[in-house]
């Protein structure tokens, strides 16, 4: 598998650090402030921002190249605002342009608290990355844009993972030749998307050079495994991307036909948190204890 501190330098940021206490991270996909702050209660460290999982949340839309930079600017600082201790890593698309509007979005990343970025080589408007229809630019031209975003994050606390979507599209070879040209071009991390079976997993470790990302997708092409396999394996970062927006989505469904069909949830109750279990989850209390700091105001003239 190689070393680490081969791969890169470690410490340099939270990311490294991360990986360098853990040896894989699992990063949960979530899609909003709310599932962020539920993340970082479970006692997870860090998170992935899933692109598929805001288009979904915010829009109501597919992954399907709709979701703007901008939303996701957004969005990140709802999140780092309600996680503000949870390492937000964040699935930026193709980086809203070429290299400069790279090195922008990068930059309100950083201001909006996010910890790092995943910046694909799909054409734009791009999809989801286990979607047919993909294609990819010139590896070149998205090597730039690694290399714009890498200046852009300077000293920052920000780790950078440069993904190549070329699997489907022009074979694993090509996507591999990919991740180790945008290493070069200054990448922390490399993620090859969508390898189809461990094989190609394990190729994708044999031939790429570095810190290695993989991404489980229930239902999409790479099996689902666990980081302790995966540290076996030689993965570092593991984004699930999915699971929380998958969940979510069997609940909401479910009680809406609750609703729909009985028109009262009095004998579904399980189906549901309490009031207080809800509140706890949104730590409330703590809202309660701000408030009481701001009841009464004694002027200093009139402390004894
Ligand atoms: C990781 C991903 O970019 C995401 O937006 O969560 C998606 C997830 C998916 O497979 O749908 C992707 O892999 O393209
Ligand atoms: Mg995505």
């Amino acid at each position: 598998m190689g070393s680490l501190e081969a791969a890169a330098p470690l410490g340099r940021t939270t990311v490294h650090r991360l990986i360098a206490e853990e040896g894989s991270v699992l990063m949960p996909g979530i899609q909003d402030a709310f599932s962020a702050a539920i993340c970082y209660k479970t006692g997870f460290k860090a998170c992935f921002v899933s692109g598929f999982g805001v288009s979904a949340a915010l829009l109501g839309l597919p992954d399907f190249g709709l979701l703007t930079t901008t939303e996701v600017v957004g969005t990140v600082r709802r999140i780092t605002a309600a996680a503000p201790n949870l390492c937000v890593v964040v699935d930026g698309d193709t980086g809203g342009g070429g290299p400069l509007n790279v090195q922008r979005f990068i930059k309100e990343l950083i201001a909006a608290g996010a910890k790092g970025v995943f910046l694909e080589d799909q054409v734009w408007p791009k999809k989801c990355g286990h979607m047919r229809g993909k294609s990819v630019v010139p590896a070149e031209e998205h090597a730039l844009k690694i290399a714009a975003a890498r200046e852009a994050i300077g000293d920052s606390d920000f780790f950078l993972v440069a993904r190549s979507d070329a699997r489907a599209p022009h074979g694993l070879q090509e996507a591999i030749r990919r991740a180790n040209l945008y290493r070069e071009a200054g990448a922390d991390a490399t993620f090859v998307e969508a390898p189809a079976n461990l094989e190609e997993l394990k190729e994708v470790v044999r031939d790429v050079k570095g810190l290695r990302i993989a991404n489980m997708i229930e239902g999409g092409k790479t099996p689902l495994h666990t980081p302790a396999e995966f540290k076996e394996m030689g993965f570092h970062l593991i984004a699930h991307s999915l699971s929380t927006i998958y969940a979510t989505t069997k609940a909401l469904v479910s009680i809406m036909k609750v609703l729909k069909d009985k028109g009262t949830t009095r004998d579904d109750l399980d189906q549901i948190v309490t009031f207080s279990e809800f509140n706890d989850m949104i730590s409330l209390e703590s809202w309660y204890e701000l408030e009481s700091k701001f009841k009464t105001f004694t002027p200093k003239s009139l402390e004894s």
